[in-house]
């Protein structure tokens, strides 16, 4: 007779780690956090790249170097030597994992570092293949860029399995199907669902008592994962992840408490917020502030997974709950209401489907917040478009939009007026410099109209659901700027009316 199992039915958590995260605090990870959570819960570990120090020196970014030494058939050695440092720095990680065991696990070491191995040697080979050809296409791009997650869940999983837990990684780069015409993925609702349904499909094939290891890359998309999404892209896995296995909480595993009303880097006296709403990181993170990932507000919406933002340094605080907002519902509440879990302590209390619970409550202290956050993004270029009064105000800007939309340029603010349009733009480098992405700009709205810049620029941005019905806001922000000595070139309200930059 076949031996059957108890179901397992501790509900599921979905856990996001960072980059910088997992170059630096691997032990306090796969030791302490995912450890305890597994004493209540399943657990799905969704990885980004690793990052020894900071985001811009670690893998992804190499990668993305690799890849601008591709086109230049001088660069084979640097292309060679970037490819080396990566192995380096995931070989010396195996190494650690090593000292802690104390001689045990050889043999699961040596495997993790041959594989480790196999996937640089591998990468050097596309690379240098692509190199004489002296192209690249964006979806080999991606595949590049790919070999960043396959490498740091292969170091989670080792971390892991040394610990004794039963961790299987689980390769997303082969799940999107190929598009047979089109040549491009429209990332809409069916498309997701698509990927949800493949997760679900993978992830039921483990054993029962697997800790699934995800690579925070997916893929094949059309033209390329970087292109649709951008960076950052591991917050959208996890929240498929979440969304496919209805997870109680996805939570994102960061260096900070939370989120704060400032970047606590930047402004020491930000205070940790209990709760903001999808929309409002969103905002945080489009105008500076790296939060969660734009695109995970959709997802998690439809999916009704709640998210909160952790510490990986403090795993007992309670971190940041998001929450999505709801139209008309103005609910004072406590947290101890609004079955907000508190991290590590309190696990079980949480809605079943992970968020809104049936009195309507969206977050503790939401409708008594006035401005939630502050953000500011630095290095803005202002472009100022004044029409040359031959075309229609609506031709004219159509022009610019078409102007902008072939140069793959995205403004981050616009204002317009009859007959001209000020856009603040921080992305006018397309690898071969700022001056050189200006002077692009410059010579094709040029036939616009008259065209200004001016450099240097930052945007500063006040963002919150509350704000939408305060009478005087905009005074109080503009009469703060001007008393710090603050000029004001361009002032933009969302659409949504929770952000005045
Ligand atoms: N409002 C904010 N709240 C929290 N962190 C913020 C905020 N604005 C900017 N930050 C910065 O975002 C970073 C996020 O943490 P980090 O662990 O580096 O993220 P990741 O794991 O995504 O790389 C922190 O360094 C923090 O200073
Ligand atoms: N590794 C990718 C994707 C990612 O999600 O990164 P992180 O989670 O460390 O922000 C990047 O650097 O963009």
């Amino acid at each position: 007779m076949p031996l059957l199992l108890p179901q397992d039915d501790r509900p599921w958590i979905v856990q996001k780690y960072g980059g910088t995260s997992l170059g630096k605090l691997l032990p306090q990870i796969t030791e302490t956090i995912i450890p305890s959570y597994l004493e209540t819960n399943k657990v799905v570990v969704v990885c980004s790249a690793i990052s020894g120090t900071e985001k811009a020196k670690g893998t992804t970014s190499l990668l993305l170097k690799a890849i601008e030494c591709v086109i230049a058939p001088s660069r084979q050695a640097e292309l060679n030597s970037i490819i080396n440092t990566i192995q380096d720095e995931h070989f010396k990680a195996i190494k650690a994992l090593r000292l802690r065991s104390d001689g045990g696990h050889e043999k699961l070491f040596n495997q993790a570092e041959k594989d480790v191995q196999n996937e640089c040697t591998e990468l050097k080979s596309f690379l240098s293949a692509a190199q004489t050809i002296g192209e690249l296409s964006p979806r080999s791009k991606d595949r590049v860029v790919s070999t960043g997650e396959k490498l740091s869940c292969l170091i989670v999983v080792a971390a892991l399995r040394s610990k004794g837990i039963p961790a299987h990684l689980i390769s997303l780069s082969n799940i999107v199907p190929p598009t047979t015409k089109q040549t491009r993925h429209s990332l809409n609702v069916a498309f997701f669902s698509s990927i949800t349904s493949q997760i679900r499909i993978l992830l039921a094939s483990l054993p029962q008592d697997a800790v699934p290891v995800i690579t925070g890359f997916f893929g094949p998309i059309l033209p390329s994962l970087l292109q649709t999404i951008g960076r950052g892209y591991t917050d959208l896995t996890a929240a498929l992840a979440s969304v496919s296995l209805g997870a109680e909480e996805l939570q994102i595993w960061k260096e900070v408490d939370g989120i704060f009303t400032a970047d606590p880097r930047k402004v020491p006296s930000a205070r940790l917020l209990e709760t903001v709403t999808l929309e409002e990181a969103s905002e945080l993170t489009f105008f500076g502030s790296e939060v969660i990932h734009p695109a995970v507000a959709e997802v998690v919406r439809r999916g009704g997974v709640r998210v909160r933002v952790l510490n990986v340094k403090f795993p007992n605080g309670k971190g940041t709950v998001i929450w999505p907002s709801v139209e008309g519902v103005v609910v004072e509440a406590s947290a101890e209401d609004g079955n907000v879990s508190s991290g590590m302590t309190t696990r079980s209390n949480s809605p079943a489907n992970g968020f809104m619970a049936a009195n309507g409550y969206y977050g503790a202290n939401q409708s008594r917040r006035a401005p939630t956050a502050l953000t500011s993004k630095d290095a803005i270029v202002l472009v100022n478009i004044q029409s040359s009064r031959q075309t229609k105000s609506h031709g004219f800007l159509a022009h610019v939009f078409n102007t902008l939309d072939q140069l793959n340029a995205v403004a981050d603010l616009i204002t317009s007026s009859e007959q001209s349009v000020s856009l603040a733009l921080s992305n006018v480098d397309s690898g071969d410099g700022v001056e050189a992405g200006i002077k692009r700009l410059v010579q094709a709205l040029e036939k616009c109209g008259k065209v200004e810049v001016q450099r240097g620029m930052a945007i500063v941005s006040v963002i919150g659901h509350k704000m939408r019905n305060m009478v005087g806001i905009a005074g109080q922000i503009f009469s703060t700027l001007a008393s710090g000595g603050v000029n004001i070139y361009l002032i933009g309200q969302g659409a949504s009316e929770i952000n005045i930059s």
